[in-house]
């Protein structure tokens, strides 16, 4: 590192003293914490995502989000060159950086870092790094310190492309990494005229006219909102309400939101009684988590949820009819044939009724731990890897190998046998990889998809969310030491404390169908319990006593 470097940084950030007192780790999605004391962090992971960009010479992206979290709280991630999240071997040094306690250190470590990272920090090869953020007020400040750690790399450059969904923002990221237009302009016109695609090629006639036009979604008062509010002005064929967009004072993810509907089961602020029966969606604060959900009745605020599981299925089923229709005719082994490798991938979260129904299908179904970089990691393994964790994250991925076939095998039909339902398979599954976001869960794209989708099947919500009925659920927090437990086999096994987990066996063999696992939260302080039974009571009451065992493991006065 050269003097001018070494000096640019120790004034710079001299300026950002990291909080005191405070460990911070980069967790499940990047560093989370009360806004007031994320400015150093902030500041630090412009310089990782500036190092980041000169160690891939892509462009990369800061997204400055909590997402579902309080409105004071904000965080802060990195979106590598493929739009996804931020490789797994920089966290470590993600971590070291946001501690470093001062200047000298600081600069001592990415000293060392980049040489050992092969990293030039001579301003020859200049970068970009694309920020956003989301409406938390004090993204703004934040967004700053962002800033100014990434000038303080020579040859960095900083493009702030204002608020923005957090899918919104890995798309660009994406897109200007494929060398395609990367405006929200073209993210929208993507999005929109996919889904006019799929509209257009849906069965005509009784089909589509069962379906209700009219969906009512709650935009948690967050960037979803104000973002679906421009995207469904050019959407034909389907009448958006959007609610809790922000604009009407509501604060945002306060009893709104996804998160909020998906583990209270309950309707979210500004709907009721004048909604019953009608089909309702959900976004979170940064709209990368979609759910839907029906108001059953007005003497209740009881909703009937239809989670991430489901639209995970409903995808399935449209991807899996579309592939089977495609290779009717053909021989897969033949010049023209391909053998698509289609896979699902959930965490233990998922609703068991939804993993038998999926294997009853007769999908390949496997499981990670819970977090988007582990389900999008596996996913990215198949020709089209579905994946989807309960509480509505998720998203499609095709491999360019097999869209490299789907493109030459539609260019083959439009020439042998347009219009064919061979052809219109082709054409949909074209859609599908254009509409729905390859770089990371998307709520805006999710909730095009199953718009269309259902259009298509000419399903009601009433009808998808039939499928197969959830298993009773139930999920508590254990305020304990959470590096105390350690899990195995994506999570559902705990292999420390000693005999925590065949007390969990136990309790479960007591229930029928019972399913339980303990796991560290990786963006909260806790160990987070999850029980299914074939009733809510005995799912409550495996949940209580799961909890209260950990408790006794490792809770105060355990020793
Ligand atoms: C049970 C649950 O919903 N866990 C969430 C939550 O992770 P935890 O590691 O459980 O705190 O936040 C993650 C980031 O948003 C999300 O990916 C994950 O699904
Ligand atoms: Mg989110």
């Amino acid at each position: 590192m050269n003097e001018d470097q070494r000096l640019l940084f120790l004034s710079s950030s001299s300026h950002f003293p990291p909080p005191q007192g405070v460990k911070l780790s980069y967790g499940t999605s990047g560093f989370r914490a009360d806004a007031s004391i994320l400015q150093s962090t902030v500041y630090r992971v412009g310089i990782l995502a500036a190092l980041r960009a000169l160690k891939t010479q892509s462009v990369i992206g800061l997204m400055i989000t909590a997402s579902h979290n309080e409105v004071s709280d904000n965080g802060v991630k990195v979106a590598d060159p493929s739009g996804g999240m931020l490789s797994q071997d920089w966290e470590p040094f993600a971590d070291t950086l946001a501690n470093a306690r001062d200047p000298q250190h600081l600069v001592e470590l990415i000293a060392e870092f980049v040489q050992k990272e092969n990293i030039t920090l001579d301003g020859t090869k200049p970068v970009e790094i694309l920020l956003a953020r989301d409406t938390r007020p004090s993204g703004e400040f934040l967004l700053e310190a962002a800033k100014q750690g990434i000038s303080s790399i020579i040859g960095a450059v900083a493009l702030d492309m204002g608020i923005l969904t957090t899918p919104q923002l890995h798309w660009m990221v994406r897109a200007r990494n494929v060398g395609v237009k990367a405006s929200e302009t073209d993210y929208f016109k993507q999005l929109s005229s996919s889904f006019r695609c799929l509209v257009d090629l849906s069965p005509c006639g009784t089909h589509a006219n069962n379906v209700d036009d009219k969906l009512v979604v709650d935009g948690a008062n967050g960037v979803g909102g104000e973002k679906l509010e421009i995207l469904k002005t050019m959407l034909n064929g389907l009448a958006i309400e959007v609610r809790n967009s922000g604009k009407e004072g509501g604060v945002l993810n306060e009893g709104v939101g996804a998160d909020y509907v998906q583990k209270e089961k309950v309707v979210p602020f500004s709907f009721g009684s004048q909604d019953v029966g009608i089909r309702c969606a959900s976004l979170d604060g940064d709209a990368d988590r979609l759910v839907y959900f029906v108001v059953p009745s007005t003497s209740s605020n009881k909703i009937e949820l239809v989670d991430g599981d489901k639209i995970l299925s409903l995808f399935a089923i449209f991807i899996k009819e579309q592939l089977s229709i495609l290779n009717k005719e053909i021989d897969v082994k033949a010049k023209n044939g391909y053998q698509c490798h289609l896979g699902i991938v959930q965490t233990a979260y998922a609703n068991g009724a939804s993993t038998d129904y999926l294997k009853q299908l007769g999908l390949e179904v496997t499981f990670t731990p819970t977090g988007v970089k582990y389900l999008h990691e596996k996913a990215a393994e198949y020709d089209i890897g579905i994946y989807f964790e309960a509480n509505g994250h998720g998203t499609i991925l095709f491999s360019e190998q097999f869209l490299c076939w789907l493109k030459a095998r539609t260019t083959e039909l439009s020439d042998v046998a347009k219009g064919s339902e061979q052809h219109k398979a082709a054409l949909r599954l074209l859609a599908v990889s254009e509409l729905i976001n390859q770089a990371v869960g998307d709520a805006l794209s999710g909730v095009l998809l199953v718009e269309a989708i259902l259009k298509y099947m000419g399903w009601s919500i009433q009808r998808w969310n039939e499928l197969y009925q959830d298993l009773p659920s139930r999920q508590l927090k254990a305020i304990v030491d959470r590096r105390a437990v350690v899990t195995a086999n994506a999570e559902t096994v705990a292999v420390t404390p000693p005999g925590i987990q065949e007390a969990i066996n136990a309790e479960t063999a007591k229930h029928p169908r019972g399913r339980c696992f303990v796991r560290p939260s990786g963006t909260e302080d806790v160990i987070r319990v999850y029980a299914e039974a074939s009733s809510q009571d005995a799912a409550d009451n495996l949940a209580q006593s799961v909890a209260k065992l950990v408790d006794r493991f490792l809770g105060f006065g355990s020793s």
